[in-house]
């Protein structure tokens, strides 16, 4: 466990922990040679001749003031130590995520780092303020015990070895059935807080059905897997607490049996016997505690588990060199990429061609927004190469990269600040006049006027007071503010009306200006009004050319054309008129 708080505090830390531990272990030790000085203390007192105790009743003294100078510090320090680890280990785990690649930022995850970022830093907190020092004296106590007791009599120094052993080798069964169980109860846990929200959000739903009083299946399961999680924590923790708390009694009873015997014997004197015994409730005591903090301290080693596990996470590589890109086209080479195993490109070639818009198309689920995040560089692909003017992306800095790229998903996620706060995210250095024109062009002026608060009215969480094509219209701000040469645009399938419609297709238009843009198309208007469109089936450029061409080709991307044009209520002849949209 003291390798993993080492491995979550970082190496620039581990100096000031071994100090902590260097503390922990001279106080127990001092506090040990206290009580071990009490033995002889008190066999003078209670002996014949009480003024021959003076000394060691002078060393004790002594003993019980380097034990007191220690404390206090170690105390401090423990403090101290407490504070530093959870600002550096929030700072790691921020450093951390900002290292992720965004494909590693799943709902689960995301759930999971909430929980590791509070309960699990705070269950790791208690170890240097107080558990730690248990363990520590749990150690260094039967380390000292055993051999003073030795000097006394060998038959109570092995008893209390063995019992010393025992108690070792329950803590450690009891340790793995606990942190079983406690890595359980947290994925429980976890489960159930996700049910917990989905249950939130979905109330519209539910209630739109009128499924308000029988609940929500999964809730009603994860809320009883968490119950029966808490039961069986429970009873992992019993044999530790209880086994752990019998095994001290019972050794303390053997040896008041032993000592008993021996002075019986003749070969102990009661004085002597009594001494010893003060030794051996002092063994018994951090045993005890233990026991007691024993939970606790299989916890903060899980948490400790989980957050470093995190740490270690790989990220994608990076080059030591950034190459330049030359240009803005974009090029996918023969690229393979499946998730978990499953093929999604199974070979995917096609370029996206500077200054031009092209359209992706596709059935839903074919990979289009995989081919988007690829060139994003979100992952890597399994084989092949992503090219950005030229240069393969793994051999370009993220920052390079991005600094090429900007990227409008559908599903567009806002700060819970104003719409300028929003639009700024694009480019944060940017002055009021640039953010101002970026977010006019992209016609997000209207959402200002439509608002009570205007261009500082509050867009809510996630942007929930904003409509899907709204929200889409200020994340192309935040591009048009940003000016990359390059555009990838997932466009928003939502059905909008004709004022939005309108506002996102001229929001569109202004981003597109002289960019190489990729959309994922959706609407027949802008299939048709690309330079060039890509049909992707089975993982691969099924069809690449014009609209009239692949019309012409009368393959894939026709009988889309022909199945989406007759659903709009479309017909399909050269000589219609272009339609306001579908
Ligand atoms: N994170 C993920 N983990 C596992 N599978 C995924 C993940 N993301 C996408 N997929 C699967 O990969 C396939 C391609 O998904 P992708 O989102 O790229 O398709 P798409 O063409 O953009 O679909 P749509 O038009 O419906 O948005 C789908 O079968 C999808 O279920």
């Amino acid at each position: 466990m003291i390798r993993r708080l080492f491995d979550a505090l970082g190496p620039e830390h581990g100096g000031a922990l071994r100090r902590l531990l260097g503390w922990f272990t001279a106080a127990a030790l001092l506090q040990g040679v206290a009580f071990v000085l009490l033995v002889p203390a008190l066999r003078e007192l209670l002996g014949g001749e009480p003024e021959r105790a003076w000394p060691w009743v002078v060393a004790l003294a002594l003993a019980w003031a380097g034990y007191a100078a220690v404390n206090h510090p170690a105390t401090l320090i423990g403090y101290r130590t407490c504070a530093d680890l959870l600002r550096d280990l929030h700072g790691r785990i921020g450093d951390k995520v900002a290292q992720l690649p965004p494909a590693w930022f799943t709902a689960d995850r995301v759930g999971g780092l909430g929980r590791l970022a509070s309960q699990r830093v705070i269950d790791i907190m208690g170890l240097p303020a107080h558990l730690l020092r248990q363990l520590v004296d749990a150690v260094v106590t039967p380390l000292v015990v055993v051999p003073a007791m030795a000097l006394f009599d060998w038959r109570l120094a092995v008893s209390t070895a063995v019992a010393a052993l025992a108690v070792a080798v329950v803590y450690r069964v009891a340790s793995r059935s606990m942190q079983a169980a406690d890595r359980d109860a947290d994925r429980v846990h976890a489960d159930a807080a996700g049910r917990i929200v989905e249950f939130a959000r979905a109330q519209p739903v539910l209630r739109a059905f009128g499924r308000t009083v029988e609940g929500h299946a999964a809730l009603d399961e994860a809320l009883k897997a968490q119950h029966a999680a808490g039961g069986r924590m429970l009873r992992a923790g019993m044999p530790g607490i209880v086994g752990l708390g019998f095994i001290a009694q019972a050794a303390f009873v053997a040896l008041l049996a032993l000592g008993t015997y021996l002075v019986l014997d003749g070969s102990l004197g009661t004085a002597e016997l009594v001494a010893l015994l003060v030794l051996a409730a002092r063994f018994v005591e951090p045993v005890m505690l233990l026991a007691e903090l024993g939970g606790a301290i299989r916890v903060a080693e899980n948490a400790l588990a989980e957050i470093n596990a995190l740490l270690g996470t790989e990220t994608l590589p990076e080059p030591e060199v950034s190459r330049r890109a030359d240009g803005a086209d974009v090029e996918l080479d023969d690229v393979r990429f499946g998730y978990d195993g499953a093929p999604v490109l199974n070979g995917l070639s096609m370029r996206v061609p500077q200054g031009r818009i092209t359209a992706l198309v596709g059935p839903s689920g074919a990979g289009k927004t995989t081919v988007i995040k690829l060139i994003a560089r979100f992952f890597d692909p399994d084989a092949g190469t992503v090219r950005v003017g030229g240069v393969d992306v793994r051999d370009m800095r993220t920052e390079d990269l991005m600094s090429l790229i900007s990227v409008v998903f559908q599903d567009v996620y806002l700060f819970d600040g104003s719409i300028l706060d929003n639009v700024r995210v694009g480019r944060p250095d940017a002055t009021d006049e640039e953010v101002y024109a970026a977010a006019r062009t992209a016609r997000v002026a209207d959402i200002a006027e439509r608002l009570p608060g205007g261009w500082d009215a509050p867009v809510g969480e996630g942007g929930s007071r904003l409509s899907g094509g709204e929200r889409q219209r200020i994340s192309i701000a935040r591009a048009l503010l940003k000016n990359t040469p390059i555009v990838l645009l997932d466009e928003a399938t939502a059905a909008l009306d004709a004022g939005n419609e309108h506002a996102l297709r001229q929001a569109v238009a202004a981003l597109a200006g002289q960019r190489t843009v990729l959309m994922i198309a959706h609407r027949l208007q802008t299939i048709r009004d690309a330079d060039q469109i890509v049909v992707l089936a089975d993982g691969v450029a099924a069809e690449t050319g014009t609209h009239e061409e692949l019309l012409a080709a009368d393959g894939h991307y026709a009988r889309y054309w022909r199945e989406r044009s007759r659903a709009a209520g479309w017909r399909l002849t050269r000589r219609d008129p272009v339609p306001a949209e579908n």
